[in-house]
């Protein structure tokens, strides 16, 4: 049995207990914050999905003691474009605490990271402040990805689909995704290949597709490999939660792209 498979059968569970829960929301306002969607678009810099990343499957222990609302406000005040919350906490140590706490002291979109895989699961997310959610196209058919992809975009909220093969990539393609995320981490083996992104970047198309590479970034230069595959964005989380300069990582990270993002880089 892979992680993936492990991690999915905890969530089978998990949504047994969702279902038995009530739904506090969060105030109309708390989710008054740019979509990913518009405010990635045409950008002139590589923008960066900072991650708040207790432990993982892969690392174990990262930081267990981080304050998610204090990273998250330090992301914030050295300008990433978005935060990532890794709201499992079976195998991420996080929880949907951190994300509610991290929405009402943040100004940015919010990344649900959690595997969905039931529109309950959306509910919370969106109850929590999420700005968007995560699709990992390995976790279900292409019919439930269809499906859940709706549900959320009736809810309000952008969807991060993430691919890892060019399977995946072609799945994502027919889904109509407009924002793709290329893991560069095989989620079965956690074997890291930067080379992915470029790889699967090139089946998509469409220059209004948002492209998203996710995992595996330590430096500018694999930043700047990113963006040559047509990358606006990148999403980091052990590079970031082990800064001791988290300003000037992150400075660092945010290369000029020079033709203006994706859309007008083809
Ligand atoms: O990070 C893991 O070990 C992992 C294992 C199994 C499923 C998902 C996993 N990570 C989730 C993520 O997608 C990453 O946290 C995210 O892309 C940031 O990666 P990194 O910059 O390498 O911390």
């Amino acid at each position: 049995m892979t992680i993936l498979d492990k991690i999915l059968q905890q969530k089978e569970m998990e949504i047994e207990q969702l279902k038995k829960q009530s739904l506090a929301d969060m105030p109309a306002e708390a989710n008054q914050v740019p979509s990913i969607a518009k405010s990635f678009h045409n950008t002139e810099r590589m923008r960066i999905i900072a991650e708040i990343k207790r432990a993982s499957p892969s690392k174990g222990s990262i930081d267990l003691e981080v304050d998610p609302v204090k990273q998250a406000s330090l992301y914030e005040a050295s300008g990433v474009g978005a935060i990532s919350v890794l709201t499992d906490k079976t195998f991420f140590q996080g929880s949907m605490d951190d994300l509610r706490a991290v929405r009402k002291a943040v100004n940015l979109p919010l990344l649900c990271k959690d595997f969905f895989i039931d529109k309950i699961q959306i509910d919370h997310a969106k109850a929590a402040g999420a700005s968007i959610i995560l699709l990992i196209v390995a976790a279900m058919s292409p019919s439930k990805l269809q499906v859940l992809n709706t549900y959320a975009k009736e809810q309000g909220l952008d969807v991060l689909c993430e691919v890892h093969d060019e399977q995946e990539m072609t799945t994502a393609i027919e889904l109509g995704a407009g924002i793709i995320g290329i893991n560069n981490r095989n989620l079965k083996t956690f074997a890291v290949d930067l080379g992915t992104t470029g790889r699967l970047a090139s089946m998509v198309t469409n220059p209004d597709t948002i492209l998203i590479s996710e995992s595996g970034i330590q430096s500018r230069q694999d930043v700047e490999q990113a963006a040559q595959h047509g990358a606006s964005a990148v999403l980091v989380g052990e590079t970031l939660m082990r800064a001791g300069d988290l300003p000037g990582t992150i400075s660092d990270l945010q290369i000029p792209l020079s033709k203006g993002g994706r859309s007008n880089a083809r």
